[in-house]
């Protein structure tokens, strides 16, 4: 009977009890021992605490009630506030009333203090040379791995304090706590088939009972452990997600930057954002409970085997273990780059998706459907043989680790748990059973019944447990695969925002990267470029081509630019150093501090529809909240869409609120317009417009340029049109020279250009001149030509139908006059643009 209670307690509930004892009676002596004073002060901040907790909560109450009816009001009328420190508080509706969701700014401080964890990644990581990261190294179980995970994780645990740690924390607890039941359940196991043999009916329903009620308790603790699981993983999203974007879109421009000028990530940063750091943050929150449970299971199942079945069964279960992980590991293909490639070309697959979406229309009117499919079959292709080729490894390294994690396993866990019955002496406490019962026949067969119940259920257990870890090789060479990705993708995001190309002891390309040596002033009143090369850049590290050498000019306020010259040459380039979308090499570029009202604003060649209202469109980038801010109402608006020609489109699309794709449904010419309407809205001091009439009519054109300048918003025109040349004061002309890299600048309207049409003028006089002659010529070629010959030098009389010639001189003498009469409007034409220049 002892012998049968020391069983039925195990030596963890002992322990359990024993710490419990402990404790209370430590407290209860302690109590005895205290003064009365002490006892009454205790009793007094007691109650205090009771008493200020529960005011605090009240106020706490309270508060939260104002808050959800200020929100509720806010939703009307502007669901988001900007905190003073940076961040945002937004009001979403949430069931009857409203949440209110903070959203924190990561501070520079963060960004500077990640930079070294990301751009100088210890030598010994083998991740570059300590100042550049590279790329290239093969993901997989390696130090480089370990770099790169703990990097990230220093962004998604910030702090020990922060909410991912205490999701952690409850995760694992609920993992030792499932780990606890089921040594539990695996000695109610026993114990129920002992008794179930034993015939004992009454203990044998009553562990019954406790089965059940365990059931339901570890039901609950393995649904908590997968909900903390995704708990955890969209809690790594969440911080990850926010990072990238507070480091994508800022005022750096690095959403620009990183596709066009480093191409560190190619052209597909969003299936980094989007997919691969799904999949990183889902494979990091599994592999906390695939790795960190199973290796307490092994821990702890095999202190208890070793208890049970004796040293010898513990040394034979290490060294199995050893042999299975250093043979899968030896065997396992390298998961970690498969998965890598596989996210890069699921990544163009997607993307080139994205691209037809896009592009709908166009491939429409060409008709491209077939070579757009060609494309993405051909890309598909690519993944699928990629991923077909993963299949084909997975086949012959998924037979082996069947093989040895559930077969092999299982016939060495009987072995060793036939230790106590054949090796007692070597069998631990079960053994010395064996020996203590060797009396009793009937009673030793159920004593090992009961051991061998408990102890198979172990090693399933442990065998579970050892295969999970087993498995995990592969997640976590899989993990290795998307850590190297989000990885990259961070580094390099870290590189464009500081700029660091500098190579050390490496010679740098001319305009490259890593040679900007220009400065870009903010805060002139004006445009100015000083000994400024225009270059087109090309992706790190290669240098850029040169398009202007030296370009220096200035405009200040109230003079309008006009920048001239055939495709190609660089005009739009101009437009782009000065916006800082791409780098000044050399010289000097001023400009506005601010871009928009009273600052300078830029309309791109191509127009841009954003998401959202029509509202939205005529205040972009500004937010309805924004527009409050400013005090712009929609009356303000409408006159505005009038003034821009658009008067009508707030009734025509059914109001402010309505949302549409716009940009398939604004034609060209109101895209265009809509710009303008922008420039209108915001008022800046000055405004370059790239190609921004180009769909407009004439008329519109003009009353839109003299509607902005009226304004006292200063142009800088981009265009091939010489007719813009009356809005402007100054010309720049690009193209020049005989490799077309020399520019003019000179004022709109002097003697020399008077000259130029002058000279153009005359040349058409003379050319007009000669009418008289070229009508000759005509009428004797078709008299030439009027004629048949037949053979012998005769000619044919022209049929009856043919006009009589006297009439046909009649009409030559028409179309004569009808040349004349054009000759004299193009005169007239001409003169009238001289007059306009000299106005
Ligand atoms: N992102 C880019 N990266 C590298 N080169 C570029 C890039 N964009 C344009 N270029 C090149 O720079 C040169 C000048 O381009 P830019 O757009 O300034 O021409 P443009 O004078 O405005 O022509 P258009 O009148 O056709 O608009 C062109 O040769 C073009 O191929």
């Amino acid at each position: 009977m002892a012998a049968q209670s020391t069983l039925r307690h195990s030596a963890a509930e002992e322990a359990i009890a024993a710490f419990i004892d402990k404790y209370s009676n430590l407290v209860r002596t302690k109590l005895r021992n205290t003064s009365r004073t002490t006892r009454l002060l205790a009793t007094l901040s007691l109650a205090i605490s009771i008493i200020a907790g529960a005011a605090g909560g009240r106020r706490w109450w309270k508060k939260r009630r104002e808050e959800r009816e200020q929100g509720r009001k806010l939703v009307r009328t502007n669901s988001s506030l900007f905190n003073k420190d940076g961040s945002r508080t937004i009001y979403v509706p949430y069931k009857d009333g409203t949440s209110k969701v903070v959203i924190q700014n990561t501070k520079p401080m963060t960004f500077d203090a990640h930079r070294r964890l990301f751009l100088n990644p210890p030598r010994v990581s083998g991740l570059g040379d300590g100042t550049v990261p590279s790329a290239q190294t093969k993901p997989g179980l390696n130090l480089a791995f370990l770099h790169q995970f703990l990097s990230l994780m220093s962004i998604m645990i910030p702090r020990w304090s922060s909410k991912e740690a205490g999701l952690l924390l409850s995760h694992g607890m609920f993992l030792l706590l499932r780990t606890y039941l089921s040594l539990v359940v695996a000695r109610l196991d026993g114990e129920i088939v002992r008794d179930l043999v034993a015939g004992q009916g009454k203990n044998f329903i009553w562990g019954l009972i406790k089965w059940c009620g365990l059931g339901g308790f570890a039901s609950y603790t393995n649904a908590m452990i997968k909900f903390l699981e995704s708990k955890v993983s969209i809690a790594f999203r969440t911080r990850l997600t926010r990072y990238i974007h507070d480091l994508y879109l800022n005022d750096n421009l690095n959403y620009y930057k990183l596709s066009n000028l480093d191409g560190g990530v190619g052209q597909g940063a969003d299936q980094f954002i989007t997919q691969d750091l799904t999949l990183f943050c889902a494979a990091a929150a599994n592999l906390y409970s695939s790795l960190g449970k199973p290796f307490v299971d092994l821990c702890v199942f095999n202190y208890q085997l070793y208890r049970s079945l004796g040293p010898l069964a513990f040394m034979g279960l290490t060294s199995n273990y050893f042999l299975t992980a250093s043979i899968l590991r030896r065997l396992s293909p390298p998961f970690g780059k498969l998965k890598a490639v596989e996210g890069r070309k699921e990544g163009d697959f997607r993307s080139l998706h994205a691209r037809l979406i896009a592009n709908a229309e166009e491939v429409a009117f060409y008709g491209g459907a077939d070579m757009e499919k060609q494309f993405l079959n051909k890309e598909f292709k690519s993944l699928k043989s990629w991923m077909e080729g993963i299949y084909m490894l997975k086949i012959r390294y998924n037979m082996l680790e069947d093989f040895v994690l559930k077969y092999s396993w299982s016939a060495y866990g009987y072995l060793l748990s036939s230790l106590p019955v054949f090796l007692p002496a070597w069998g631990g406490q079960g053994g010395q059973q064996e020996m203590a019962q060797r009396s009793g026949k009937g009673g030793r067969e159920r004593g090992r019944m009961k051991s061998f119940i408990t102890n198979k259920r172990l090693m399933l257990s442990l065998a579970d447990a050892g295969g999970r870890m087993m498995y995990s090789i592969k997640d976590l060479s899989e993990l290795a695969g998307y850590t190297s990705r989000v990885y990259t993708l961070i580094s390099t995001l870290h590189r464009v925002h500081a700029n660091a190309y500098h190579l050390r002891g490496q010679q740098s390309e001319l305009y490259s990267l890593s040679d900007v040596q220009g400065t870009i002033q903010k805060g002139f009143d004006g445009v100015r470029f000083e000994n400024v090369p225009v270059v087109a850049p090309s992706l790190w590290p290669q240098g850029g081509e040169e398009l202007l050498e030296s370009l220096s000019m200035v405009i200040r306020r109230g003079e309008h630019l006009l920048i001239s010259g055939s495709n190609g040459v660089g005009k739009s380039a101009i437009a782009r150093i000065l916006a800082g979308l791409w780098p000044v090499y050399r010289g000097l570029v001023s400009r506005p501090k601010d871009i928009g009202q009273d600052g300078i604003m830029f309309l791109p060649q191509r127009p841009y529809l954003s998401i959202g209202t029509l509202r939205d469109q005529v205040i972009y980038p500004d937010g309805h909240g924004d527009m409050r801010e400013k005090r712009k109402t929609e009356d303000d608006l409408k006159r505005i869409l009038e003034e821009a020609r658009l008067g009508y489109l707030p009734d025509r699309e059914g109001g402010w609120d309505t949302r549409k794709e716009w940009k398939d449904v604004l034609s060209g010419g109101e895209k265009q317009r809509m710009g303008f309407a922008r420039v209108l809205y915001h008022e800046p001091h000055y405004a370059i417009i790239d190609e921004g009439t180009s769909a407009v009519s004439s008329d519109v054109e003009g009353h839109l340029y003299e509607t902005c300048k009226e304004k006292g918003i200063t142009l800088i025109t981009i265009s091939t049109r010489a007719s813009l040349k009356r809005y402007h004061t100054f010309n720049l002309i690009l193209g020049g020279g005989e490799n077309g890299d020399e520019w003019e600048f000179e004022r709109i309207g002097t003697e020399r250009e008077k000259l130029q049409v002058e000279k153009e003028l005359q040349d058409l006089r003379e050319r007009l001149a000669q009418v008289e002659t070229w009508k000759a010529r005509k009428d004797e070629i078709e008299r030439e030509l009027a004629q048949v010959w037949v053979d012998g030098g005769d000619s044919l009389n022209p049929p009856p139908y043919v006009e009589s010639k006297e009439d046909k001189g009649e009409e030559v003498e028409e179309k004569g006059k009808d040349v004349v009469t054009m000759g004299e409007e193009t005169q007239q034409v001409q003169a009238e643009e001289v007059d306009t220049k000299e106005e």
